[in-house]
């Protein structure tokens, strides 16, 4: 049966999934995929459905700046959906292209008339056809820096107010202008089943764009094309893994014969990571707390052949009851968090995440370090990380752990186990460095090594 949709529907679709993750029903990316599948997009209507619902949720400050201009009523006083109605369609008379302009609004004005009333399809109509006649507001009006930062980078200002006091304001800027550009997309290759250069001809075959990484050996980077369905994946030849990511198994540097807890383990690509790189021999025992996310372990498992790989659910905190003392060389704690290092692929976590929500989890990312260290053995080697840039969720967790810890010491060869280039711009503390959005081709990761004395 043929998935043929108008366009029409692709923009209700977006603004349909745009109001849920107002409403905080759920995130963009399961959202979406969940209307493609019961609205039945069809599949030549599915990248401008993503690209108007990201790039709407991008850049939605910077598109309230533009349309307080023209709007006769504040935003606030508008109905939901209707602002959310004009949002996505400025940004699509701004940043798409292809579609044309009269086309856009158009649309917009027909949703208006469905959805509402006549008096709404003509506002609608009057404020977006204004946009077009006028040229853009300019950033340069606005006099408080941070605001202007925040409107022109479409972050919120407290966000913005925290990296600049954390990491300075160049910094804060230069992570705020990267999180709007486009992800790198890169795959791990599973060296235990076939090799790199097999990849990228399977790959190329299928008409993919590879390249390799300088950095990670097993990391390529794929520039366009989907991989879900290339037979490199379907054979489990390959997994969809940033490189940040992928550093933080080569801090871990989990060798063949050992024993591993990765704590906090769901979806399971770090787990899978380690198993690859202990050439499927020893043991890797992959804890989530949430059973749904524990299936896609043993999915993964399976997909890639990786029988050392053993999922079960359980809290972390509490792995104690379960576990003798000292019973894994070596342990990983990639702690559930904000999210911060990944707004360019989730941008819904700019807004949705609050100062509250990082002061909760840093006492929860504290609370499973210390739960799990009597697990680890003498000599034996803690890697922590998350995908976040913030000090209380990263360098405050470690720093106070190792403090009030006699028997841990900051792991200070770390960085010899990061490739060059990426090491060498990272001297802060040699056990554990942040990496920023936009600096390498990574998202914003935070890995740091802790190792208990003999
Ligand atoms: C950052 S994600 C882990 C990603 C994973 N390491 C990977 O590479 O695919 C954090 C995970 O921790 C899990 N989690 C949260 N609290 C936990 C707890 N108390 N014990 C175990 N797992 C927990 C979450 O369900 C989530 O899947």
């Amino acid at each position: 049966m043929s998935k043929k949709k108008s366009t029409g529907n692709v923009r209700e679709a977006a603004l349909e999934i745009l109001l849920k993750i107002k409403k905080n029903q759920a995130y963009s990316n399961l959202l979406l995929n969940d209307t493609i599948k019961k609205e039945n997009i069809a599949s030549i209507d599915v990248p401008l459905l993503t690209e108007i619902v990201y790039g709407t949720i991008q850049y939605q400050k910077r598109i309230d700046f533009y349309l307080e201009a023209y709007s006769k009523k504040p935003l606030v006083k508008i109905d939901d959906w209707v602002h959310i109605l004009w949002r996505l369609t400025v940004y699509q008379l701004i940043f798409l292209d292809r579609v044309p302009d009269h086309a856009a609004i158009n649309e917009a004005v027909e949703i208006s008339k469905k959805r509402g009333h006549k008096g709404i399809s003509g506002m609608t109509n009057g404020i977006l056809r204004s946009f077009l006649r006028h040229p853009l507001p300019e950033f340069s009006s606005i006099k408080n820096e941070t605001e202007r930062l925040a409107v022109e980078t479409s972050h919120p200002e407290w966000l913005l107010k925290r990296w600049s006091k954390q990491y300075g304001a160049e910094r804060a800027s230069s992570i705020a202008f990267a999180n709007l550009t486009h992800p790198t997309h890169s795959v791990r290759v599973n060296t235990n089943r076939v090799t790199k250069e097999e990849v990228m001809e399977s790959l190329q075959d299928q008409g993919l764009e590879v390249k390799e990484s300088p950095y990670v050996e097993e990391c390529l980077y794929v520039k366009k094309g989907s991989l879900a369905n290339t037979k490199a994946f379907e054979n489990g030849w390959i997994s969809i893994q940033d490189e940040g990511s992928m550093l933080v198994t080569l801090a871990l540097d989990p060798q063949q014969g050992e024993s591993i807890l990765d704590a906090c383990a769901a979806p399971g690509g770090k787990s899978m990571h380690i198993a690859e790189r202990m050439q499927n021999i020893g043991e890797v025992v992959s804890i989530d707390i949430h059973s749904h996310k524990v299936k896609l372990i043993h999915d993964q498992a399976k997909r890639l052949e990786l029988s050392i790989v053993h999922g079960e659910v359980a809290d972390a905190r509490q792995l104690h009851e379960k576990y003798d003392k000292e019973s894994f060389d070596r342990i990983l704690v990639d702690a559930p968090c904000s999210g911060l290092g990944v707004i360019q692929r989730k941008p819904d976590l700019k807004w949705s995440k609050k100062e509250e929500d990082i002061h909760r989890l840093s006492e929860i990312q504290q609370s499973i370090v210390e739960a799990v260290w009597p697990l680890l053995k003498k000599g034996g080697r803690l890697v922590y990380s998350t995908c976040t840039v913030d000090r209380e969720e990263n360098d405050d967790v470690v720093t106070a752990f190792v403090e009030e810890n006699e028997e841990a010491i900051f792991d200070d060869q770390l960085l010899t186990r990061i490739p060059g280039i990426i090491a060498s711009e990272k001297k802060e503390n040699p056990g554990y460095f942040q990496l920023f959005p936009g600096e390498f081709r990574t998202d914003g990761f935070f890995i740091s090594a802790i190792l208990k004395r003999e």
